[in-house]
């Protein structure tokens, strides 16, 4: 079997993902239209020409303006139905994903009908695609720290709904310790906590992820290697990262998928797992990426399969899911 088919065949999690990382041009176009509201782009083609980042903050100028157009539940649950086809096409048995209230609540649309589209989406997800989910509330590290309090305070209304915090935007200038407070309220709560750290940003963002907000993942993680304690810690705990090499690529953290440093932190045995972070911006899903690194690093079908399995395990699923998932992943391998 061809590793193409490898890749698309083998069950698959998703850890890190941004829902409003996964609009598509026609989907915005068409939401934009029944809303009656103008982009800056008069077509399609005009809008993805525009997708040419040289940093993480050309791209989230770009996001934010496209998460403009999202009104109405309906809207809401629009995007997030459309992503659960497309991975669902993709073998994604399970997904734990990101949104950003504040993106939101701060052009006037309430925390209920941001969060209600997604959840109703999510529900039918699992009902009608057999797709598991977490959802995970994201701060926006720009921000200040009374508004990502005043997010969490609207979130604790749909803690039944929500798994745990994140933090994400614009990272250098930003350190996590800014929302230290916020996170240990989060963790009284009883949230579990992630963080993006280490993509941009430096090593030392990393350690305060960890020891300033508790973080059981870290997003991205990138520039730990530039630190060999950091990486003996991350191994040791068996930490996990939440890795996206055509995010990487396409924001420039690394200039050729041939250097991106996964398999190096593979036998540095941290446990990595391969994700999508904004897929509609970034040129590619789940096995888009998989099938990036597996290309540009020769990666074994052996390999694809410990990635695979990492997810898993770094998942938030009960253990005795977990362990159906890597039996069936190790059969996979065997037969194929
Ligand atoms: O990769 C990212 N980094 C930080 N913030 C983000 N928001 C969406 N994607 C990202
Ligand atoms: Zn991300």
């Amino acid at each position: 079997m061809s590793i193409e088919k490898f890749i698309e065949g083998i069950p698959k999690a998703e850890l890190h993902l941004h829902i409003e990382g996964t609009f598509e041009p026609e989907l915005m176009f068409e939401i934009a239209k029944r809303n009656n509201i103008k982009i800056k782009y008069s077509t399609v083609t005009e809008l993805k020409n525009a997708y040419k980042f040289n940093n993480l903050q050309e791209f989230l100028d770009i996001y934010y303006a496209g998460a403009n157009v999202l009104i109405h539940e309906n809207d809401f649950y629009d995007l997030t139905w459309s992503y659960l086809n497309k991975v669902h096409e993709q073998n994604v048995k399970h997904v734990e994903i990101f949104f950003d209230p504040q993106t939101h609540t701060d052009r006037g649309i309430s925390f209920d009908t941001v969060i209600t589209g997604i959840y109703k989406a999510l529900e039918d997800g699992k009902e009608k695609l057999g797709i598991t989910f977490r959802l995970i509330m994201s701060f926006l590290r720009h921000l200040d720290e009374a508004s990502a309090f005043k997010t969490l305070e609207q979130g604790l209304a749909y803690k039944k709904w929500i798994s745990g915090v994140g933090l994400d935007s614009s990272e250098i200038g930003n350190p996590p310790s800014k929302f230290e407070r916020v996170f240990a309220k989060s963790i009284e709560e009883g949230f579990i906590t992630v963080a993006h750290a280490g993509e941009e940003g430096p090593a030392e963002y990393i350690w305060e992820a960890l020891d300033l907000l508790n973080v059981k993942r870290i997003d991205h993680g990138n520039r730990c290697l530039d630190d060999h304690k950091l990486v003996d810690r991350l191994a040791t705990q068996q930490i996990p990262l939440t890795l996206c090499p055509l995010s990487n690529l396409e924001l420039k953290v690394v200039t050729d998928l041939k250097d991106h440093p996964i398999v190096k932190m593979m036998d540095k045995n941290l446990l990595v797992t391969v994700n999508s972070d904004d897929p509609a911006y970034f040129g590619g899903y789940m096995n888009e990426n998989y099938l990036g690194i597996a290309k540009a690093l020769n990666l074994s079908k052996r390999q694809i399969t410990e990635l695979v399995k990492n997810s898993f395990n770094a998942s938030w699923l009960p253990d005795t899911e977990k362990e159906k998932y890597i039996s069936k992943i190790e059969n996979y391998f065997l037969n194929n």
